[in-house]
């Protein structure tokens, strides 16, 4: 079985395949602060709720978009697995051919995202990932990643919100009764949830009057599916896109 590691900003999102099967899946805070043994301990944890052992894992692969936490994570899993990491980046096929002024800049997530759905829905493609950022990533219908927009994230926006406004409250992301509030909480939440469906549409609108025939909508992230329900511009809501890239990118570096 192979161990696979998303770092988001937010969230670590891990995964256990066995083959092309996920078997086992997990989220955890991302603490920057945490070191090899605290994540160690922590991945033990998860593992043996499930019956599973360090020792059933044959590899591992990592992708990552926050460098400061990768030192505790290879060095975890060099102590407790014995493994050397496959980690994003120089040194690892992607067969995606990525047109951005400089392809090192592109997110690690962002790459493995294009590359499983372009595996498993083909060109064209918008693929939009609620995370920490929304990030937008155009695939043309030769299958090049062609770039994108990033844009505050959901959460973050929503923190910045009461944050900075004295009399608004921390609320939950969820659906209000009508978009017109009729109180501070369903108001917050009507302006978070409607002006975010609408800048997916806006900017999906945008991205499909460039494309060059018809891009198919794949959404993934934390809060994918409150807002592809609120969509009709969504096509497909695939919360593990990102372990599924890992999977397929690891078998592809394994010959
Ligand atoms: N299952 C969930 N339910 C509600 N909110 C979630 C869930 N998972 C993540 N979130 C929220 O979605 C946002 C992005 O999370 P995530 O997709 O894990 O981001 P990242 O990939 O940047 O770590 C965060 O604000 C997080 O609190
Ligand atoms: C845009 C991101 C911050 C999204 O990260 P996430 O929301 O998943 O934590 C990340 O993909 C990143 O740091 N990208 C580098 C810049 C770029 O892709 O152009
Ligand atoms: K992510």
């Amino acid at each position: 079985m192979i161990f696979v590691l998303d770092v988001g900003n937010t969230n670590i999102v891990l995964g256990v395949y066995e083959g092309e099967k996920l078997k086992y899946h997990w989220r955890i805070g991302t603490d920057r602060t945490k070191t090899e043994d605290e994540f160690g301990m922590m991945v033990k944890q998860l593992f043996s709720y499930e019956g599973l052992t360090t020792k059933d894992i044959d590899g591992i692969i990592i992708s990552s978009v926050v460098p400061p936490i990768m030192y505790a994570l290879e060095k975890m899993c060099k102590k407790y697995f014995n493994i050397t990491p496959m980690v994003i980046g120089p040194g690892i096929k992607t067969g995606l051919n990525i047109k951005y002024d400089n392809p090192k800049e592109v997110g690690a997530d962002r790459i493995v995202n294009a590359v499983a759905a372009i595996d498993m829905y083909g060109g064209p493609l918008i693929i939009v990932d609620f995370g920490t950022a929304t990030t937008y990533c155009y695939i043309n219908e030769e299958k090049q990643y062609m770039g994108g927009a990033i844009a505050p994230g959901i959460g973050i926006s929503t923190e910045a919100l009461y944050n900075r406004a004295s009399k608004l409250p921390r609320i939950e992301i969820v659906k209000p009764n009508n978009i017109i509030g009729k109180n501070t909480v369903s108001a917050m939440q009507a302006g978070i949830l409607y002006g975010y469906v609408g800048q997916v549409e806006g900017i999906v609108t945008r991205m499909k009057a460039q494309a060059v025939g018809n891009p198919k909508v794949i959404a993934t992230g934390g809060l994918a599916p409150l807002i592809a329900n609120e969509s009709t511009m969504i096509d497909v809501v695939d919360p593990f896109l990102t372990l599924k890239g890992l999977q397929m990118i690891y078998t592809k570096n394994l010959e």
